[in-house]
C-alpha cells in the first residue's frame, strides 16, 4: 500500500487546515493511500518533517499550507536520492505555487487533483545549500514579503502584501550588481532582480510569461534603477505581462545565474529570507515530480499521462 504522510501549517492562510484535516485524510484513505499528518510548529518543522517522510519511506509528501510550507517541503526531499511525489493543498494566503499549478484553493477540488491527478517533472532552483521551487530574488522591494505581519495576512489576505508595497515605494534604493547568467553578464544599478521559475509571483500571473516549469530554465526578470514614476508604470504593466518590454526591464531565460552586490543584500527565497548576497543559482531540471491536474496546462512544455500507481 502506497503511504502518504501530509504536512500542515495549522497557522497558514486563514488557520483552516485543522477543520479540513479529517476530510482530507479520508479522500486520500479512499483512495488506496495509507495515511499519517504531521502539524508544524513553526520555522523549519516542515523541512524537518519532510526529510524524516523521505528516510522513511513515503511515497507521497503532501505539503499544506502557503508557499513558505511548500518551500520547507522542497528543501527537506531535494537534498535525498530517493525522493517522494509531492502533493499541494493551497492553504496560504498568495499560494503562488499552486495557483501556477492551477490546484484550485477549495478544498474539495485539491482533493480531487490529489486523487485523480498526473504526476508531472518539475525543475527545483538551487542556490547554495537551499531550494526554491518558486521564485528567489533579492533587492528591498522583494523585501516586503516577510515584512508583512502574519497577523495583518490572516486578516487581509493578498492585500496585505500590495498595502506594504505602496508603503514602500519611496523609500526603495537601487543597488549595484554584477549578474552572470549563461556565459553572458550584465552591471549596473538595479532595484530588483528576480530568478523565476513559474510565470506566476506574488499574484502577479504573467510576471515571467515564458516561464515553463520543466525547461531547466530560470525566467530571469532585472528591474533597472528607476524613479517612483517608472517604477509605478512598471509594476502596472506587470499586471498585463507588458513590463517585458520596457526599458526599464531586462528579461532573460538561462540555467545558471550567478549576483554579486557591493551593498548587503537579502536573498528572498520563494517569500521567505534565505541569507544573503553573493548567489549562484542552478536550475535542477525535472528534480521533483508534482501531482497536477489532469489535463494539459501552459506551465508546462511536456505533458505526462502518468498517474500515481498504486500497484508497486
Ligand atoms: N504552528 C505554527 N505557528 C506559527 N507559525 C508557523 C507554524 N508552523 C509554521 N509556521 C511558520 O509559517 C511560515 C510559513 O507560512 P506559510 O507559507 O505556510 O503561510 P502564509 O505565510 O500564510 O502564506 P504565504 O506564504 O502564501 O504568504 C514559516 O515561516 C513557518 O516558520
Amino acid at each position: 500500500m502506497k503511504r502518504a504522510r501530509l504536512i500542515y501549517n495549522p497557522s497558514s492562510g486563514r488557520e483552516q487546515m485543522k477543520k479540513n484535516l479529517p476530510y482530507i485524510l479520508d479522500r486520500l484513505e479512499k483512495v488506496g493511500f495509507e495515511t499519517s499528518a504531521h502539524a508544524t510548529t513553526g520555522k523549519d518543522c516542515a523541512k524537518r518533517a519532510a526529510k524524516q517522510a523521505t528516510e522513511r519511506g513515503f511515497d507521497l509528501v503532501i505539503a499544506a499550507g502557503g508557499d513558505g510550507t511548500i518551500n520547507e517541503v522542497v528543501n527537506g526531499i531535494a537534498e535525498q536520492e530517493k525522493r517522494p511525489s509531492l502533493g499541494v493543498i493551497p492553504a496560504g494566503t498568495t499560494n503562488d505555487f499552486a495557483r501556477a499549478l492551477h490546484i484550485p484553493r477549495d478544498i474539495t477540488e485539491a482533493c480531487d487533483v490529489l486523487c485523480n491527478g498526473r504526476l508531472q517533472n518539475v525543475d527545483v532552483g538551487k542556490v547554495g545549500q537551499d531550494y526554491f521551487i518558486n521564485i528567489a530574488g533579492a533587492g528591498t522591494l522583494t523585501e516586503l514579503t516577510y515584512e508583512v505581519p502574519s497577523r495583518l495576512k490572516t486578516m487581509i489576505g493578498q492585500v496585505a502584501y500590495y498595502v506594504k508595497g505602496f508603503e514602500k515605494l519611496p523609500s526603495i534604493r537601487p543597488s549595484h550588481v554584477t549578474i552572470e547568467y549563461d556565459g553572458k553578464k550584465f552591471e549596473g544599478e538595479i532595484m530588483l532582480f528576480l530568478v523565476s521559475n513559474t510565470n506566476s509571483v506574488g499574484g502577479f500571473e504573467k510576471l515571467a510569461p515564458k516561464a515553463y516549469l520543466d525547461d531547466g530554465l530560470f525566467d530571469l526578470l532585472i528591474l533597472k534603477k528607476t524613479n517612483l514614476a517608472d517604477a509605478v508604470r512598471v509594476v502596472t504593466n506587470a499586471l498585463r505581462g507588458e513590463h517585458i518590454h520596457d526599458d526599464r526591464v531586462l528579461y532573460i531565460q538561462a540555467s545558471h545565474i550567478i549576483v554579486h552586490s557591493e551593498q548587503d543584500l537579502h536573498l528572498n527565497l520563494d517569500g521567505e529570507y534565505g541569507g544573503k548576497l553573493p548567489g549562484e543559482f542552478s536550475n535542477l531540471h525535472n528534480h521533483i515530480n508534482v501531482i497536477v491536474p489532469n489535463k494539459k496546462l501552459a506551465c508546462f512544455q511536456t505533458t505526462t499521462n502518468e498517474s500515481f500507481n498504486f500497484n508497486n
